[in-house]
């Protein structure tokens, strides 16, 4: 029996500047699987995430999330300028349908080390490589333990290793019943994931 769904989205269409990019998508996410989103570039990917996450509202179709949620973007939303450490970001955690408790110092600790940044919890994001930010904004969305992830290109532009990391650590969280859903054009991601939602211009294949 497939677990059930935790969020669930229909027949959802989206325009960006009055041009469609989405026609009718339906996706279902559920507990416990690790579903990635994959497709051509401008296949839609992005959008339909920021919708499945509430930040974006469909032109029609319905998003219905029956549980707390925490999305990983591609790019942190705090200018260069300000003075934030990893820990600072971490512990801000992310974009949340819902109000949340904040994240204890030893829970966004592990967060950290879990993405493999023990020692720069202390750095400025501003002083971090690409692919160590993109790892600190991993480690944002994993601190919340929400019950749907969803994560934009998390492994955009790691090296081999950190890929690896970052397969494993949406796997550990599919494991500890999370919904996970992730935009992806990592091969091996895409392989390993349980499901795999495939767009292309704007609908599921
Ligand atoms: N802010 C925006 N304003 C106008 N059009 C946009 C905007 N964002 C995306 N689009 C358009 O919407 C379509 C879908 O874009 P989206 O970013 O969702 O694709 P994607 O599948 O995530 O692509 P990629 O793999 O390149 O990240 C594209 O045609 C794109 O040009």
């Amino acid at each position: 029996m497939p677990s059930p769904a935790v969020l669930t989205a229909h027949d959802l269409h989206f325009a960006h500047d009055g041009r469609d990019v989405l026609h009718g998508v339906s996706v279902a996410l559920r507990s416990g699987t690790v579903t990635a989103v994959a497709g051509p570039n401008g296949a839609g990917k992005s959008t339909l995430v920021e919708l499945l996450a509430g930040v974006r509202s469909p032109r029609r179709g319905v998003v219905t999330c029956r549980g707390s949620l925490a999305l990983v973007v591609q790019r942190p939303a705090v200018p260069d300028t300000l003075p934030v450490t990893v820990h600072d970001v971490v512990a801000m955690g992310t974009w949340s349908r819902r109000r949340r408790l904040r994240p204890t110092a030893g829970a966004v600790a592990a967060a950290i080390d879990r993405v493999g940044l023990a020692g720069l919890a202390d750095r400025p994001l501003a002083s971090l490589s690409g692919g160590q930010r993109q790892r600190a904004l991993l480690a944002q969305g994993i601190v919340q333990r929400a019950d749907v992830l969803l994560l934009d290109e998390p492994a955009a532009g790691l090296d081999s290793r950190s890929r690896e990391r970052t397969r494993a650590v949406l796997a550990e969280e599919a494991a500890r019943g999370a919904a996970v859903a992730c935009v992806t054009h990592d091969d091996t991601s895409i392989e390993q994931a349980d499901v795999v939602v495939r767009l292309e211009d704007g609908r599921v294949l």
